[in-house]
């Protein structure tokens, strides 16, 4: 499979470390970025070809991930239409694989001419250690094979999970896109309790991570519901108690909730300004 990646930043080099070698050899993956270092970097990891500007490598690649800042996707879908109109005109109909929070498709396929074959995605950075989950939606262009090679790529740094309708895209990107930050948010608070409370840094970074990895292995493993679980620390009048009951009375859950939905909204909101260009 032929790969270009338009954007060699975080995303771009986490999905190309799951593949480059695995699913298709670094020399079948070509990356665009005007930035010399990152492609540089790629370059010597993965034996990816590079160039600063999309050109011929691109036009014949048979998926174009696009792995820029929504904010530069317009600019972007702008150097790549003669690439793709010109693959049209050979006969063929690349797939374009956005992982852009906001992005819509229907915008995308605008700025694009009218291009019907486009797979949107949200994967996660856990994607960096293979351990990400991705979102993913199929507009109606694209062909069953290029579900599949979308999902091989998206498999390759995690778990898929596919959507019906793109308008819950937005969802996941609140769940599980910019999910990692709230569990680092809650780590870091752990680690300055542990440290008010007398311990080291380090002993309270050690508590806290071990917490979190042992704590959602058990959540994957056991055979419990998570409430279960949670019942299970809880002893009746214990210092677990003390803490649930302190977080209720701190509207922590309340709290939570209202920070994912506010993260949907503006990922709605982000779609519906960028999408306003072009
Ligand atoms: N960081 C995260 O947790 C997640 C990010 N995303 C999405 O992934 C996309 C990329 O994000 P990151 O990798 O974090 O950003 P990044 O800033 O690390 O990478 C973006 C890259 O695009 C390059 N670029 C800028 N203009 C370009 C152009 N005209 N042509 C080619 N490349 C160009 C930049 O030089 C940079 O290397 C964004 O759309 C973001 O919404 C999706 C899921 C999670
Ligand atoms: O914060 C953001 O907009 C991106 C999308 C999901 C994670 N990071």
């Amino acid at each position: 499979m032929k790969i270009a990646f338009i954007g060699g930043g975080n995303m771009a080099a986490a999905l190309i470390a799951g593949l480059a070698g695995k699913l298709t050899p670094g020399g079948n993956i070509h990356v665009v970025d005007p930035n010399p270092a990152s492609l540089e970097k790629l370059r010597q990891e993965y034996g990816v070809t590079v160039a600063g500007v999309a050109g011929e490598a691109v036009g014949a690649a048979e998926v174009l991930v696009l792995a820029v800042k929504p904010q530069v996707m317009h600019e972007v879908t702008q150097q790549l239409l003669p690439l793709l109109q010109a693959a049209r005109a050979a006969g063929r109909s690349p797939l374009v694989l956005s992982i852009a929070a906001g992005i819509r498709a229907q915008d995308l396929s605008r700025w694009l001419g009218g291009y019907q074959a486009i797979v949107r995605t949200m994967p996660n950075t856990p994607a960096l250690i293979g351990k990400g989950v991705t979102g993913m939606v199929a507009s109606s262009g694209v062909s069953t094979a290029q579900r599949e090679a979308a999902d091989q790529i998206l498999r390759a740094v995690g778990e898929t999970v596919w959507l019906d309708d793109e308008s819950k895209i937005d969802a996941v990107t609140a769940v599980s896109g910019s999910g990692p930050a709230y569990v680092f948010y809650f780590i870091e608070a752990m680690q300055q309790a542990a440290q008010e409370l007398g311990l080291t840094a380090e002993q309270g970074k050690q508590l806290a991570m071990a917490t979190f990895t042992g704590a959602a292995q058990l959540a994957v493993e056991s055979a419990d519901p998570v409430p279960v679980l949670r019942e299970k620390v809880t002893s009746k009048g214990g210092t677990t108690y003390a803490a649930l009951t302190s977080m209720e009375a701190s509207g922590v859950k309340a709290a939570i909730i209202a920070a994912v939905k506010a993260a949907a909204a503006r990922g709605k909101e982000l779609g519906e300004q960028l999408g306003a260009a072009g």
